[in-house]
């Protein structure tokens, strides 16, 4: 049996480098049969799994390492009925938390060894320009235009080289809090409001949205509990709204999110659904996984969920 290795060896400031190096000593020292495939540069993951597909036989394992840019850019490449194994080594892991797995590269790799096949259901995103998979959350307004922003930004690769990547999250996510307009969206599901017991119509506008994150379990920006109750064993999406409400208002919330209290918040829409068609009235970034994309006006981007099945 022969492991696959797909690598992001840049993810979480060099993280995957350092992971790699410690996997491939032990495999080296332990006889692990192994074939590696590294992105040398963005854009790589889909060819590489492709190339993977076309060289393992049905007993290999496909393992990437890198973040849950990596995971989500490999899984749109990876078919549904494929199982792979995830060594996590990004910045916000936020994949990793929902399910528990271990972090240091050696305890992941023996519990993968170990492991038995589960089913999670991951996202499954269509639109006339867009489709793929992700398995964290997607996000439009707020999240989308912080990642937008804060890849774009020089000072991002400056901080990331003196290890302070997340101070440039932090000041480029000020910013885009009060810069960030709202935006006009008409979302169409199946739901009930659980802020307030009542079971929604189809089709909801919101004139003034400013944060949107359809996530798929709890966790979104490394870490913060979006929607606690959220969980890929489910074939349920969860869509967590926020309306932009003035600056002041703003503040006394951030503290509830960050202790995942705020669902409660009359600012807040929570809906679940199996299914999610968005529509916004203007181009809107939109964030899949942190990867940074856009949605254009008018056109319906249809959210659903897809079976896949991982090894730990
Ligand atoms: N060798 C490489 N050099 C630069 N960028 C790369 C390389 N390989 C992949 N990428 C790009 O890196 C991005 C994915 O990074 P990833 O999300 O895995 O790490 P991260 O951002 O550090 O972690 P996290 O998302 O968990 O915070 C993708 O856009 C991908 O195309």
């Amino acid at each position: 049996m022969t492991y696959f290795i797909l690598a992001n060896p840049n993810s979480g400031a060099k993280k995957g480098a350092h992971s790699l190096d410690l996997l491939l000593s032990y495999f080296k020292e332990n006889q692990v049969d192994f074939q590696l495939f590294t992105t040398t540069k963005s854009g790589q993951e889909s060819e590489l799994i492709y190339d993977i597909l076309s060289l393992k036989s049905p007993d290999d394992v496909i393992l990437i390492i890198g973040g849950d840019g990596t995971i989500s850019l490999a899984m749109s490449a990876l078919p549904a009925d494929v199982p792979f194994a995830y060594l996590p080594a990004g910045s916000g892991n936020d994949f990793a938390r929902s399910l528990s797995l271990e972090h240091d590269p050696i305890c992941a790799f023996k519990a993968i060894e170990n492991g038995h096949l589960h089913e999670i259901y991951v996202l499954k995103y269509e639109s006339k320009n867009l489709s793929g998979f992700a398995l964290n959350n997607i996000g439009i307004g707020l999240d989308a235009q912080i990642v937008k922003s804060a890849n774009r930004g020089k000072l991002k690769i400056w901080l990331n080289k003196i290890k302070l990547g997340q101070l440039a999250y932090l000041m480029t996510a000020l910013h885009v809090l009060f810069t960030k307009k709202p935006f006009s969206v008409t979302i169409e599901s199946m739901a009930s409001d659980l802020t307030s017991d009542k079971i929604l119509s189809q089709k909801i506008k919101f004139q003034r949205a400013f944060l949107m994150t359809f996530t798929k379990h709890s966790f979104f920006g490394g870490g913060v509990k979006i929607s606690p109750t959220a969980s890929n064993l489910n074939d349920e999406i969860h869509l967590v709204e926020f309306n932009r409400l003035p600056m002041r208002k703003i503040f006394p919330v951030i503290p509830k999110v960050l202790k995942g209290t705020h669902l409660n918040h009359p600012g807040f829409t929570h809906l679940i659904s199996k299914q999610f068609i968005v529509k916004t009235e203007e181009n809107q970034p939109v964030q899949i996984d942190g990867e940074s994309s856009e949605i254009n006006a008018n056109e319906p981007l249809k959210l659903s969920t897809e079976k896949r099945t991982i090894i730990y």
